[in-house]
C-alpha cells in the first residue's frame, strides 16, 4: 500500500506532449505562447531523457530558460503552473536577496535546501491526497479498535457487537466519554518502513495502534467522536512521517525540481560597472549561482542533492540592463531565451473572465459564501480592463496585478457590508466608474502631465 501511495510524485501531466501541455497552460494563462512552448519542451525533454539508455542519460542536462518580460505578465505564473501540473517540486527566489547586506557570499545553497523542503511538503500532501481514497477502510479500522476498547477483548456476543458497531458508525455514540491508553507509536512507525506489507497486513499492523496520541498529550478522557477523528488523522500522519517519503522527495527534487530565479536582471551589471568595480556584489551572486546551475552536489540535512537535472528558469524585465550584461558563463547556462509580451487591454479581459478560477470567478465565489450573488456585465469587464490598462500606462506598470487592485476597489463596499447588502447585484460599467473615481482621476492627471 505504501509503495503504491508513494509511487511517482509526478503525475500524468509529466507524460503530456508539449502541445497538450501548452493547452493545459492555456486554461490558466492568457497569451505568452513562446514562454509556454519553451517550458513545455523543457518538461518533455525530461521525459525523453528518462527514456534514454543510462550512459547517455547522465550526459543530458536540462536546457535552462531565461524569461524576459515586464512585471506581472505571467512569467512566474507559467513556471509555477507548470510545476503544479506535473507535480514537480518548485521554488521561487529573488536573485537580489543574495546581494543584500549579510547575504553575499553565502548560501545560494539555501535555494536547494528550500527546494528540498518544498519537495518533502509536496510529497506529504500528495500522500494525504491519495490516502483520501482509503478513508473508509481507515475509519472502519479505527471504529473497530474503539469498539474493542469499549467492550473489552473477550466480549462474546457477536450479534450485540455488530449492533454496537453500527451505532458507533452512525455517530450516535460520539458524545460518550472514553479514556484511551498511550499508543505504541514506535511499533507502528517501524512497520511503516516495511514496503512488503499488503493493505490487509498494514491495517492489521495498525490494529495495535491506539488512537488519540495527540489527544492523550493533554487529556486522557476524550469523547468517542474525537477519538474517531483523531484516529484517522493520526494514521494518515504516520504515513507521511515515513522516511521513504523523504528519499522519494530527494529523488523528485533531483529529477524534476524547478527553481525560478526572479529579478535576475537586477544582478546583471553592464560591462563598465564590473570593470570599474561599481557592482561587485551583483557579480558575486552570479558567480555563486553558476555551480548550482551547472550542476553540483549540495548537502542538505535530508541528504545530498545533485543539481544537474534541476530545471532553472531565470526571469527579469531587463529594462535597465540587457541579458548580455550577465556573465557569459551564466548566459551559456540559460540557453533558451523567451520574451514575454506586455499584456494588452484585450488580454486583461480574458484574464478577468476566461481563465480557470479567474479573478471574477474567485470574487463571485467569495461573495457567494455570504449568500450574495454578483454578476458582471460585459461592459463592466471591458471597463475594468480599460482602467487597469490606463493606470498601468500612466502611473506604473504592474501588469495583470493591476487588475486585482481595480477589482478590489470595485467590490470594496460590497465586501465591507456583506452580508447586509442586496442579495443580487449587477455590476455594470457605470458601477465600475463610480467605485474607481480616484484611480481614474490619478490616471487622468498623469496623462495630462505626460
Ligand atoms: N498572462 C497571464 N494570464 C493570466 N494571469 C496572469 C497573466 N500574467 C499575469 N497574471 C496574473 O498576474 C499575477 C502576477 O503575475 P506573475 O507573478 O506571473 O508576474 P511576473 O511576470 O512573474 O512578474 P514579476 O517578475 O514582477 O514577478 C498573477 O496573479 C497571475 O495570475
Amino acid at each position: 500500500m505504501l509503495s503504491f501511495l508513494r509511487r511517482s510524485f509526478t503525475n500524468e501531466y509529466f507524460q503530456l506532449l508539449p502541445k497538450q501541455l501548452c493547452n493545459e497552460l492555456d486554461k490558466f494563462i492568457i497569451g505568452q505562447p513562446d514562454a509556454k512552448k519553451a517550458v513545455a519542451i523543457a518538461l518533455r525533454s525530461r521525459w525523453r531523457r528518462k527514456h534514454l539508455p543510462e550512459e547517455i542519460r547522465s550526459e543530458v542536462t536540462p536546457k535552462n530558460i531565461l524569461m524576459i518580460g515586464p512585471t506581472g505578465c505571467g512569467k512566474t505564473e507559467i513556471a509555477r503552473r507548470l510545476a503544479k501540473l506535473c507535480g514537480a517540486p518548485f521554488i521561487k527566489v529573488e536573485a537580489t536577496k543574495f546581494t543584500e547586506v549579510g547575504y553575499h557570499g553565502r548560501d545560494v545553497d539555501q535555494i536547494i535546501k528550500d527546494l528540498v523542503t518544498a519537495g518533502i511538503h509536496q510529497a506529504r500532501e500528495n500522500i494525504k491526497q491519495k490516502m483520501k481514497a482509503f478513508t473508509p477502510q481507515i475509519s472502519a479500522m479505527v471504529d473497530n479498535y474503539i469498539l474493542h476498547h469499549i467492550l473489552g477483548p473477550d466480549f462474546p456476543d457477536n450479534e450485540r457487537k455488530a449492533k454496537k458497531l453500527e451505532l458507533l458508525r452512525s455517530g450516535k455514540m460520539d458524545m460518550r466519554i472514553i479514556s484511551l491508553e498511550q499508543p505504541d507509536i514506535e511499533k507502528i512507525v517501524s512497520k511503516l518502513g516495511n514496503e512488503a506489507l499488503s493493505v490487509e497486513e498494514y491495517l492489521e499492523a495498525l490494529k495495535s495502534f491506539v488512537p488519540g496520541r495527540s489527544l492523550n498529550a493533554f487529556r486522557e478522557r476524550v469523547t468517542i467522536g474525537e477519538a474517531r477523528k483523531a484516529g484517522v488523522t493520526l494514521i494518515v500522519d504516520s504515513y507521511t512521517r515515513d522516511q521513504n517519503i523523504v528519499k522519494d522527495a530527494l529523488d523528485s527534487v533531483q529529477e524534476s525540481g524547478i527553481v525560478f530565479i526572479d529579478e535576475i536582471d537586477k544582478i546583471a551589471s553592464p560591462a563598465d560597472a564590473i570593470r570599474t568595480g561599481t557592482n561587485p556584489s551583483a557579480e558575486g551572486v552570479q558567480r555563486d549561482l553558476l555551480p548550482l546551475i551547472e550542476g553540483t552536489m549540495i548537502t542538505t540535512k535530508h541528504g545530498d542533492v545533485q543539481t544537474d537535472h534541476i530545471l532553472f528558469i531565470a526571469s527579469g524585465a531587463f529594462s535597465d540592463t540587457k541579458p548580455s550584461d550577465l556573465l557569459a558563463e551564466l548566459q551559456g547556462r540559460l540557453p533558451i531565451r523567451v520574451t514575454l509580451n506586455s499584456l494588452t487591454k484585450e488580454d486583461f479581459k480574458h484574464i478577468l473572465k476566461d481563465t480557470e478560477n479567474s479573478l471574477i470567478k474567485q470574487n463571485i465565489a467569495l461573495l457567494k459564501t455570504e449568500g450574495i450573488s454578483i454578476m458582471f456585465t460585459d461592459d463592466a469587464i471591458d471597463r475594468i480592463a480599460e482602467i487597469a490598462d490606463e493606470v498601468n500606462k500612466t502611473v506604473e506598470n504592474t501588469g495583470a496585478r493591476r487588475l486585482i487592485t481595480v477589482v478590489e476597489k470595485v467590490l470594496e463596499e460590497i465586501s465591507f457590508n456583506a452580508p447586509e447588502v442586496e442579495k443580487n447585484i449587477e455590476i455594470n460599467a457605470e458601477y465600475v466608474n463610480s467605485k474607481t473615481k480616484d484611480l481614474i482621476k490619478v490616471a487622468d492627471i498623469r496623462k495630462h502631465l505626460m
